[in-house]
């Protein structure tokens, strides 16, 4: 290897250093979009990075999505699927295929990927243990409210288990199937990990999609957010469009439950992650509470003799 070759791997590894430090036993939610995860190459990237955060001392929770993957599947079986408010209309049937493609494809996927690197990833479902209690909520559709079916608000989040995984070195893998007394709920990927993320006092939300973060002139694309408050986002909300709107919104949440950070990052850009986490460019569009300072990393030297 070239001396300047070392030189700059070196440097990249002291300056994830003090960001080793800060996030050390710190809980990390991570949504993996169904957008994000159509590369196996990049689905093998993503399950590296998730082992790489569990080795330097993190403990990340994936809640994973699979929009695209349903609608192939609905459409496989000549099922019509449309969507409300950024929501998929959920009939009794098409719950079916929703879970049955959640939890017994794509869960199972992601499992698969970690565990080829150690026995970490358990895959549940939102059902498993109450972890999640969900409501019927209507979508908003131009500010009026439109029955959308077996699609939920998340009322309640038991995460004993999670904690009971996490205690135990391993990675929790979760679908966003919630349970209610009338049966089981289809909950946005984006809801269920801001409601987890808050549940567990995670210090981040990572939201992994097929964008480089929150445009404010979409579809031009020419204006990425790099960073806003939550209340900056509060007023951005009534104008965001599809997919956007139920990720925002998690986000909003998420800050105002107290998860310090939301972020929406690039998963089509490998180790986005981890450019994210351990390093002092941040990436993508970053969400925090009103009174957050630019986040500075600790600084490992402090109170040592010079
Ligand atoms: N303001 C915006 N900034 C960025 N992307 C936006 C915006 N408004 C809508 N989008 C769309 O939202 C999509 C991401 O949401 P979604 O398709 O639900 O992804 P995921 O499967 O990762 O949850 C992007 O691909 C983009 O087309
Ligand atoms: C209510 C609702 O819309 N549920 C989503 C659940 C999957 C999901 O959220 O997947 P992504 O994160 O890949 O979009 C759906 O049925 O598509």
């Amino acid at each position: 290897m070239r001396l300047r070759d070392a030189e700059s791997k070196a440097n990249a590894l002291i300056e994830a250093l003090p960001w080793l430090s800060r996030f050390h036993g710190k809980t990390v939610v991570v949504k993996y979009g169904g957008n994000a995860m159509t590369d196996p190459e990049l689905q093998a990237r993503f399950a590296e990075n998730i082992v790489f955060l569990r080795y330097a001392g993190l403990r990340p929770v994936v809640v994973h999505g699979g929009g695209p993957q349903i609608t192939n599947h609905l459409d496989r079986l000549g099922v019509h699927s449309t969507f409300a408010g950024g929501l998929r209309v959920t009939t009794s049937e098409t719950m079916d295929v929703v879970r049955m493609v959640l939890v017994g494809q794509i869960n199972r996927e992601i499992v698969g990927l970690i565990n080829d690197h150690g026995p970490f990833a358990v895959g549940i479902s939102g059902e498993d243990a109450h972890l999640l209690t969900a409501e019927r909520k209507p979508a908003m559709v131009d500010g009026a409210p439109v029955d959308i079916g077996r699609v939920g608000e998340v009322v309640e989040v038991q995460p004993g288990v999670l904690r009971t995984l996490l205690n135990d070195g391993r990675v929790p893998v979760i679908s966003g199937i919630a349970r209610s007394e009338d049966g089981v709920y289809n909950i946005n990927a984006d809801t269920a990990a801001a409601a987890i993320a808050t549940a567990l006092d995670a210090s981040k939300l990572i939201m992994l999609t097929d964008v480089e973060g929150l445009y404010s002139d979409y579809p031009t694309c020419e204006e990425l957010v790099s960073m806003l408050t939550a209340s900056e986002l509060e007023e951005m909300l009534p104008n965001l469009s599809s997919g956007m709107a139920p990720k925002m919104e998690a986000c909003l949440r998420a800050v105002r439950g107290g998860v310090p950070q939301a972020h929406i990052l690039d998963g089509r850009t490998p180790n986005s992650m981890l450019l994210e986490v351990f390093t002092n460019e941040g990436i993508g569009t970053m969400v925090v509470a009103e009174s957050e300072e630019p986040t500075e990393p600790v600084d490992i030297h402090e109170g040592e003799d010079t």
